[in-house]
């Protein structure tokens, strides 16, 4: 099999291999072509296809040649014209002979597209291509303001001051974000951000992968808008302990973690606070324990590897002292915009009549994938490393998927609101869809749980400066999302209430939803009963014992020895008084 039939059936990938395209390519055993040249052969044409797309379509190339899949016909253009090497196949090989005979037509699209798009050299489309600045429109090519490179100053471990002072010492200061997203790359240059306290914006492919800042995770790559959860809970030493209900891969549980160890040395703190951390899959908990590790937050975060919080007791001793609760529930993950270990590949549509009644019958060879030939807007997201998201993109708006998604958060949101003495809870999701926003919001805010425990919004006025501050609040992306019976007064509340970031505008933010809870202080939260024996034996260590599938050194299960030890010694007095300083 040639080196592009080979490539185009790893793209396919018709056995479902799960994993990045790295881990794909790297670890098929029976592969002909050398699996470097083929990952090169993919990524590169990935980063091509935006203006190869086009290329394809506009000279007809698909209708005429037959043989050739979408994948096939960028693969194989993007070495013809991008690659110093040309088609890496012997001359009379058939697909070199088809390129060949459009070889004048396709030189003559591409030179059009590099000239429409303002580019006067080859060299000069290269390096834009490479910095991702182009993002494909109807017509052409087009420039695109760059998504930032986030960095949050892990504050366990350093401070911002002595980030500037030693990573970014080569870093000049600039004023607007701005110069961030049209920077060039490589430009050395820092943003902080007046939004949240310790981020820094850089120019979006500055690699800090090998720096040792990041490697001992003095600071971690963090989008601006998934810091705003863990930062409007606004946390203070009274509060109590913390939930983080669905926690890995752990950037809002480091966050939570670093917030409250700001404040640890407070008076005002009554016992070293915990920060509970849900994750319901192991896999993922695995990454969370690592990314605690890192951050030195091990000492804060009581990770509850392989557990749903949604089969948590919120009665139990152990959660008596939990007065805030982060939720960041798995959602469509609608608003991620590419992240630099992601990349998308352009599929160009065929040709009108491909689709045809005539043509149907020919059977013709196409690679079977998530595109459609006839999809004009048709593109494989690949995942190049095996990290670990917040969350996945999402490929589309499925109404059903979204019920559903919707159906889980709602659960998880009143859920929380079940907890005795919880007094704030973050909802946050990085979807753009309202149906998992703002709708959710209004329904919780309907609900029993939040009418008998008396939870409202955390209006806008109430909300910390640097998010009261912020201008884009919620809205709904269509009219049948919100079909609940809500005044317009009402409506016009809830929307104020509610924090949304756009991604592709000039705030540099992926898109993303959070708002807060918070409970209505005229109403005494109840004394947490002690759970039933029978209870306590389903949430604590028989149980847990069994499900463990982790960590060898189950921290998990000593911590809810150690903290229902402290419960039934705690003197009963320290709630009360606590609630009385509030
Ligand atoms: C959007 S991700 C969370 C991202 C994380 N908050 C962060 O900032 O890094 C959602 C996570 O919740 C986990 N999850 C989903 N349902 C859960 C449940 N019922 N209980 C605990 N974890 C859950 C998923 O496995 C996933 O890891």
């Amino acid at each position: 099999m040639s080196l592009y039939y080979e490539a185009a059936a790893l793209l396919a990938n018709p056995d479902k291999t799960g994993g990045s395209l790295k881990s794909r390519v790297y670890k098929k055993k029976d592969l002909k072509s050398s699996p470097a040249q083929l990952f090169a052969l993919l990524t590169e044409s990935a980063k091509w296809s935006v203006v190869l797309k086009g290329v394809v379509e506009r000279s007809g190339l698909l209708a005429a040649e037959r043989k050739l899949t979408p994948v096939l016909a960028i693969l194989l253009t993007h070495d013809l014209l991008a690659s110093k090497r040309g088609i890496a196949a012997p001359t009379n090989h058939v697909l070199k002979l088809a390129l060949e005979r459009h070889k004048a037509r396709l030189a003559a699209e591409f030179s059009k597209a590099r000239i429409q798009g303002g580019y006067a050299t080859l060299q000069a489309l290269r390096e834009a291509i490479e910095n991702g600045q182009l993002n494909e429109e109807e017509r052409g090519i087009q420039h695109t303001a760059q998504h930032p490179r986030w960095v949050r100053v892990n504050t366990l471990k350093s401070t911002l001051e002595a980030q500037i002072r030693t990573t970014f010492k080569d870093f000049a200061k600039v004023d607007g974000l701005g110069q961030i997203t049209s920077a060039s790359r490589g430009s050395k240059i820092y943003y902080v951000d007046n939004n949240i306290p310790d981020l820094l914006a850089l120019p979006s492919k500055t690699d800090l992968s090998k720096n040792l800042a990041y490697l001992r995770g003095e600071i971690i790559f963090q989008d601006k808008a998934s810091c705003f959860p863990a930062h409007l809970l606004h946390i203070q030493p009274q509060d109590g302990d913390v939930i983080d209900g669905c926690a890995a891969p752990g950037n809002k549980t480091t966050h939570l973690a670093a917030i409250v160890q700001n404040q640890i040395h407070s008076e005002l703190w009554p016992s070293p606070p915990k920060i509970i951390a849900f994750e319901k899959d192991k896999t993922r908990a695995l990454t969370l324990k690592k990314m605690v590790e890192l951050a030195s937050a091990h000492e804060v975060v009581h990770i509850k590897a392989g557990r749903d919080f949604l089969a948590s007791r919120p009665d139990e001793r152990e959660f008596a002292n939990v007065g805030v609760i982060l939720l960041d529930p798995s959602c469509s993950g609608s608003g991620i915009v590419g992240r630099d270990d992601t990349t998308t590949m352009h599929l160009p549509s065929a040709t009108p009549t491909e689709g045809g009644a005539a043509n149907k019958d020919k059977k013709r060879k196409r690679a079977k994938s998530t595109h459609q030939p006839n999809n004009s807007t048709a593109v494989i997201n690949l995942d190049l490393e095996d990290a670990s998201a917040e969350e996945t993109a999402a490929q589309d708006r499925n109404i059903d998927r979204l019920a559903s998604l919707a159906a889980f958060q709602l659960r998880i949101l009143t859920h929380a609101m079940r907890f005795p003495n919880a007094r704030k809870i973050s909802y946050s999701t990085c979807s753009i869809h309202s149906e998992e926003n703002e709708a959710v919001v209004v329904r919780a805010l309907r609900s029993p749980a939040a009418k008998e425990n008396g939870w409202e919004l955390l209006k806008r006025q109430d909300q910390v400066a640097g998010l009261r501050n912020w201008e884009r609040r919620g809205w709904l992306s269509n009219d049948k999302s919100w079909d609940i019976d809500v005044s317009e007064e009402e409506k016009d509340a809830v929307l104020d209430a509610c924090i949304r970031c756009d991604k592709g505008t000039g705030d540099g933010t992926m898109g993303f939803f959070v708002a807060a809870f918070v409970r209505d202080s005229s109403l005494e939260p109840e004394q947490p009963t002690p759970a039933r024996t029978k209870d306590t034996e389903i949430t604590s260590g028989g149980v847990d014992e069994e499900e463990w599938n982790g960590f060898s050194d189950d921290e998990d299960l000593a911590l809810v020895t150690k903290d229902n030890i402290s419960a039934q010694t705690e003197p009963s007095g320290r709630k009360k008084k606590q609630r009385r300083r509030k």
